[in-house]
């Protein structure tokens, strides 16, 4: 497996982290959450179902059989507690099950067991967040804005700030096919934070974009804390965890392997990371 701690960023291009801040009410409450795929076909690291039950071959008898389906345990048993005010980036390695974890508490993948409250619906910003590729960048400002809640008046109040903060320039009225990937990934960051959510979250948005715009976009992350909201942070990039939260979750196999302040987190996960890459290197040589 790839290395996948972003040393890349240099601490110098994002802002120096503000201070402790007064924890307000719990925004969201994870209970004991487990997230189950179920996938067609073999798969390593999944466990194949066992013998299907007698319904189901009843229902199935006669149909072209359609092979094994596997189950890939994503979040195995995950609980915390988030409060309004904190920042908390979300740490593991690839396939450890961030982006579930994420996705789920965001409301868009049930949980197989388990439970999680929020306090308001949150606003999940991804790099694969849906834009319509055949509109125009105005007319994707005005249906994000409208999706988040906004009137069409307060939208088209807010599209030149949005269209100015994503810098696209003339390109606000060309069809989203001929943006380029950093452009679009700025207006998906640009449009999911039209409005100040109260809880706000981000998967590698931060990754893509030049070292001003990560600037600009953590100094928008910043003001949503100061206005006593949530923020979930995934990241490879350990510099803008550090630099973005107070507080991370360490995720490993779908399992909660550290929670904590931040820079314990790190530290703790960037050694395992060091020492599995030692490790491997080691079994490389004999
Ligand atoms: N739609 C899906 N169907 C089946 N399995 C999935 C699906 N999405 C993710 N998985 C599997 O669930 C596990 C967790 O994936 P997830 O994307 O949540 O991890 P991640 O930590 O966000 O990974 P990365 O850092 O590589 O983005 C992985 O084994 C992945 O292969």
């Amino acid at each position: 497996m790839t290395e996948d701690i972003d040393y890349e960023i240099d601490a110098e291009d994002l802002p120096a982290r503000s201070g402790p801040r007064a924890l307000g009410s719990p925004s969201v409450v994870v209970d004991d959450l487990h997230v189950t795929y179920r996938v067609f076909g073999g798969r390593k690291g999944g466990t194949v179902d066992e013998k299907p039950s007698l319904l189901t071959r009843a229902i199935n008898a006669g149909r072209p059989k359609g092979g094994p389906i596997s189950r890939v345990k994503a979040v195995r048993g995950v609980s915390f507690v988030a409060r309004h005010g904190e920042s908390i980036g979300i740490l593991g390695t690839n396939g450890s099950g961030k982006s579930t974890l994420l996705r789920a508490v965001a409301g868009l993948l049930p949980p197989t067991t388990g439970r999680v409250f929020v306090s308001s619906e949150p606003a999940l910003l991804g790099v694969n967040a849906a834009l319509m590729p055949k509109l125009t960048g105005e007319r994707n400002i005005m249906v994000g804005g409208l999706a988040l809640g906004l009137n069409a008046a307060e939208v088209r109040e807010r599209t030149p700030e949005v269209a100015d903060f994503a810098e696209l320039g003339d390109f606000l009225y060309m069809p989203m096919n001929a943006y380029s990937s950093g452009m679009a990934s700025r207006l998906r960051f640009a449009i999911s934070t039209i409005k100040t959510p109260d809880i706000l979250m981000i998967d590698e948005a931060l990754a893509t974009g030049d070292a001003s715009f990560r600037r600009k976009s953590t100094a928008r992350i910043e003001k949503i804390r100061d206005n006593a909201g949530t923020v979930f942070f995934v990241s490879h990039s350990l510099g803008s965890v550090r630099a973005m939260c107070n507080r991370a979750l360490w995720i490993e196999k779908g399992e909660l392997v550290m929670d904590g302040d931040v820079d314990e987190v790190c530290d703790a996960y960037n050694a395992f990371v060091k020492s599995r890459k030692g490790a491997s290197a080691g079994a490389n040589l004999r």
